[in-house]
């Protein structure tokens, strides 16, 4: 059973997993680039969003490198149906956020929706377990019903950083915020899987801000 929910190969490099490792084997393990952000304030991921929105808190786990393990790491989550990586790194992160005093205010987890017609070819949101395990280890609800992709757009992994920039998103209505009642006056935890420009969590926080009061925080397992 356990074998079909941890696939024995290594997350990071594809190789077999030894028997006492779990989703990643020692060498890549070792080897992860991390940006953890939250250990030391570090402002990198908040700047990405300066002059855009107002953002609380952001960390990453992951520094994203062309052809590195974390290339590789997301590959396999999205497109290689290994959703399992998903709530490892939630896990991981979670755990480290519940020690640190400036995600202790938040009071729900919020996912980047995929558009249903994505959701059901992916059979899953790569980012679900990431933001489960977040607020199970926070102690908050996870709400995947209060931000809805309502159309579809090219995926934007194939795009060069600068194409990615798409003005007619927010008029176009890509992302509906629904029951905003339910949001108001809370401090949310939006998670994606990574944040390149900074696009599609600007266009979620966009719809988020439409409720009163709130304050927003970010989280990503990679940052590139
Ligand atoms: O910071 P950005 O430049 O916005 O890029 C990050 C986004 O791009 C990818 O999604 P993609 O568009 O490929 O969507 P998909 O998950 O629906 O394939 C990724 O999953 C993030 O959501």
């Amino acid at each position: 059973m356990l074998n079909l929910l941890f696939p024995k190969v290594c997350a990071g490099c594809n190789e077999l997993l030894l028997r006492d490792e779990k989703v990643l084997c020692a060498t890549c393990r070792f080897n992860l680039p991390l940006a953890c952000h939250h250990r030391n304030d570090d402002p990198t991921f908040a700047t990405v969003f300066y002059g855009r929105f107002p953002v609380e808190q952001a960390t990453a786990l992951l520094q994203f490198q062309k052809r590195g393990i974390t290339q590789n790491i997301l590959h396999n989550l999205k497109y290689r149906n290994q959703e399992h990586i998903s709530g490892f790194f939630g896990k991981w992160l979670g755990g480290e956020l519940s020690e640190t005093k400036s995600y202790s205010t938040i009071d729900l987890v919020i996912p980047v929706p995929l558009h249903k017609q994505k959701l059901k070819k992916r059979g899953y949101n790569q980012v679900e377990g990431f933001g489960k395990a977040i607020a199970n280890a926070l102690n908050v609800p996870y709400r995947d019903d209060v931000l809805l992709k309502i159309s579809k757009t090219n995926s934007q992994v194939f795009k060069e950083r600068f194409s990615r920039f798409n003005p007619l998103w927010k008029e176009e209505g890509v992302f509906s915020l629904q029951k905003k009642e339910i949001i108001e006056g809370k401090h949310i935890l939006l998670v994606d899987d990574i944040v390149t420009t900074g696009a599609t969590l600007e266009t979620c926080a966009q719809q988020l801000l439409k409720a009163k009061g709130i304050k927003l925080s970010l989280a990503t397992i990679a940052i590139a």
